[in-house]
C-alpha cells in the first residue's frame, strides 16, 4: 500500500508559563490509502497530532524526525506551501460544525468558495460543484440548502456540509476528529457511510480521531490506541481482541455490551489497574 503519510518521532509541546509541556512524545506511525483510527482517552494528545500535521499551532514547539505528506516534506515547507497543503491535500473534520461555518454567511456561499480559492473556478462552476456536493452529502433539496445560514441547519445537517466543504477540493488525506459524536444515530451512519465511500472510490487516506472504540475497531482498518501523548499499542482493527497492552484490554473491558450480564462495568484508573466501578452494564 502507498504510503501518503510518514510520521517518525514527533513531539509537540505547549509553552506555558512554568516552560513547556510535553503532549504529544515521540510518536511514530505511516498511513496509506487506508481508515486509520486513534484512540485514547480525553487529553492524550490525539486531536495534537491532527493539528501538528497541519501546522496548526502556532504556539507549540513541534519537532520530528520526518513528517511526510507525499512529496511534502512537513517539517520544513514554508507557510505558502502550507496554504496549499491546508484544505486542498488535507482536511480536518471537526466535532462541532458551528466553530467552523462562518455565522454570517450562507452556508452553501461558504462551501463554494472553498472551492473557489483551490480550483481558481467561476461562480457559476462553483455553485454547480458546491450542489453536487450537497447531494453527494445526502443533502435531499441542495439548491435551499445553499441559501440557508449556519443556525438554520441543524447539527447534523451542519456536520454534513462541513463534510462536503472539506471534500470538494478532493483531498488526499482527511483527518476526523470525533466527526459524529455530535450526531444522533442514523445521521452518524451516514456521514460514516461517507467517508467510508470515500476511501474506497476516490483512494483517499483517513485519520479518525475517537475515544469511542467501539466506533473505531467497527470503522477503521488499523487502529493505534494512545496514552499520556504516546501510541502503546498498534493493531489491526480485527485483531484488537487480541490487545496486549494493559490499557487497551482495559478500554475493551470497559465497553458495555448489549444483552449481557448486568454486572458493574470496570473504570481505568492512571496506573493502568483496573477498578470496579458502581455504573451498571447495559442490560
Ligand atoms: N492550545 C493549547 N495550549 C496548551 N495546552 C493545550 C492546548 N491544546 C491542548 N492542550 C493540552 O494538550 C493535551 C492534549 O490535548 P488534545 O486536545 O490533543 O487531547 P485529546 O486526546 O484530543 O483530547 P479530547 O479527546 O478531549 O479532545 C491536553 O492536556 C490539553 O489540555
Amino acid at each position: 500500500m502507498a504510503n501518503l503519510l510518514d510520521v517518525r518521532d514527533l513531539h509537540v509541546s505547549y509553552r506555558g508559563r512554568k516552560g513547556d509541556n510535553p503532549v504529544v512524545k515521540g510518536i511514530s506511525f505511516s498511513l496509506g490509502q487506508e481508515r486509520l483510527g486513534i484512540v485514547g482517552e480525553s487529553g492524550s494528545g490525539k486531536s495534537t497530532i491532527g493539528r501538528a500535521l497541519l501546522k496548526l499551532l502556532p504556539t507549540a514547539k513541534i519537532t520530528a524526525e520526518r513528517m511526510q505528506f507525499g512529496e511534502t516534506d512537513l517539517l520544513t515547507c514554508r507557510e505558502k506551501e502550507m496554504l496549499q497543503v491546508r484544505g486542498r491535500r488535507m482536511s480536518m473534520i471537526l466535532q462541532d460544525p458551528k466553530f467552523s461555518l462562518n455565522p454570517v454567511h450562507r452556508v452553501g456561499d461558504q462551501v463554494a468558495e472553498a472551492y473557489r480559492i483551490h480550483s481558481g473556478a467561476s461562480r457559476g462552476a462553483a455553485k454547480q460543484r458546491t450542489l453536487e456536493m450537497l447531494e453527494a452529502v445526502q443533502i435531499r433539496d441542495p439548491e435551499r440548502v445553499f441559501s440557508l445560514y449556519p443556525h438554520e441547519v441543524s447539527g447534523g445537517m451542519g456536520q454534513r456540509i462541513m463534510i462536503a466543504m472539506m471534500l470538494i477540493p478532493e483531498p488526499e488525506l482527511i483527518i476526523a476528529d470525533e466527526p459524529t459524536s455530535a450526531l444522533d444515530v442514523t445521521v452518524r451512519m451516514q456521514v460514516l457511510k461517507i467517508l467510508n465511500d470515500l476511501v474506497i472510490s476516490k483512494g483517499i487516506g483517513l485519520i479518525m480521531i475517537s475515544h469511542d472504540l467501539n466506533l473505531v475497531r467497527n470503522f477503521c482498518d488499523r487502529v493505534l490506541v494512545m496514552r499520556s501523548g504516546e501510541f502503546v499499542e498498534e493493531r489491526q482493527a480485527r485483531d484488537l481482541k487480541n490487545a496486549e497492552h494493559p490499557y487497551t484490554r482495559g478500554l475493551l473491558a470497559a465497553q458495555p455490551h448489549i444483552g449481557g450480564d448486568r454486572r458493574p462495568l470496570p473504570v481505568l484508573s492512571r496506573s493502568q489497574t483496573i477498578k470496579v466501578a458502581t455504573v451498571e452494564g447495559t442490560p
